[in-house]
């Protein structure tokens, strides 16, 4: 439970196969607490892959991504795993909800990794859905898609990450529900020093961005 962002300090990364052109490079991010990077790109141009190699879910073939010090791409597969846990929330296009669940259920899926007792977990549960605005008992799949994505909101956040990833969160929300999934991604990291980590080709989110990442055929282009 820290409430405060994390430090990124990115070097040489370096992801692809052997003999093909990688997949992506870059030779330098820094990223400060409570800041918002949003990665853009055409489809293809390694936006997902930058968002799981910042993330520890895929292992770099060369460089350094290291989070207050800790080089994700030196750790064994079970301390990246933990360092997830302990410090990363994520948030997909596709809100990745179980639709028979409510959304209470849905938040509390991730709890069986999380140190907090089941009492004050429910109470935190409860309290991101008030706070996104979301009934916390209905059906899942009876809610609209926006709220559907502030379930998955609320879920990433329950064990209070320091680094929030998320990979196209408005891509498939009407306009007026992209714009409050935006402004919240940017309330977590601007009023709550989280670091907010988006892949997204949304000119709504692109707006809320401290830093902007351009990438084309893995690679970082200018302007960013
Ligand atoms: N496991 C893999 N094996 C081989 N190629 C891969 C793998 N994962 C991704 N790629 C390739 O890497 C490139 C970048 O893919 P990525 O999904 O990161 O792009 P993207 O910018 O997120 O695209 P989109 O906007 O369509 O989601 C693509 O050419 C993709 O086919």
């Amino acid at each position: 439970m820290s409430g405060q962002g994390a430090r990124l300090e990115l070097r040489d990364l370096y992801y692809g196969f052997a003999q093909d052109e990688p997949l992506v490079t870059l030779d330098s991010l820094d990223l400060t607490p409570g800041q918002v990077v949003v990665l853009t790109g055409p489809s293809g141009s390694g936006k997902t892959t930058l968002l799981y190699l910042l993330s520890g879910l895929l292992v770099p073939v060369g460089g350094r991504v290291s989070w207050d010090g800790t080089d994700l791409a030196i750790l064994r597969e079970g301390a990246r795993d933990q360092w997830r846990r302990q410090n990363a929330g994520f948030v997909f296009q596709d809100f990745h909800l179980i639709p028979q669940l409510s959304p209470l259920e849905n938040v509390l899926i991730p709890a069986g990794f999380s140190a907090f007792s089941t009492r004050a977990l429910r109470t935190r549960a409860q309290m991101l859905l008030t706070r996104f605005g979301v009934p916390a008992r209905r059906r899942a799949a009876l809610l609209s898609r926006g709220e559907q994505q502030r379930v998955a909101l609320a879920r990433a956040l329950l064990g209070d990450p320091r680094v929030i990833f998320a990979d196209e969160p408005t891509a498939s929300l009407d306009a007026a529900s992209g714009q409050v999934v935006a402004q919240a991604l940017r309330d977590l990291a601007h009023r709550e020093g989280r670091t907010v980590i988006i892949a997204s080709h949304d000119p709504t989110v692109i707006e809320i961005a401290d830093l902007g990442l351009r990438l084309s055929r893995g690679r970082r282009v200018e302007p960013a």
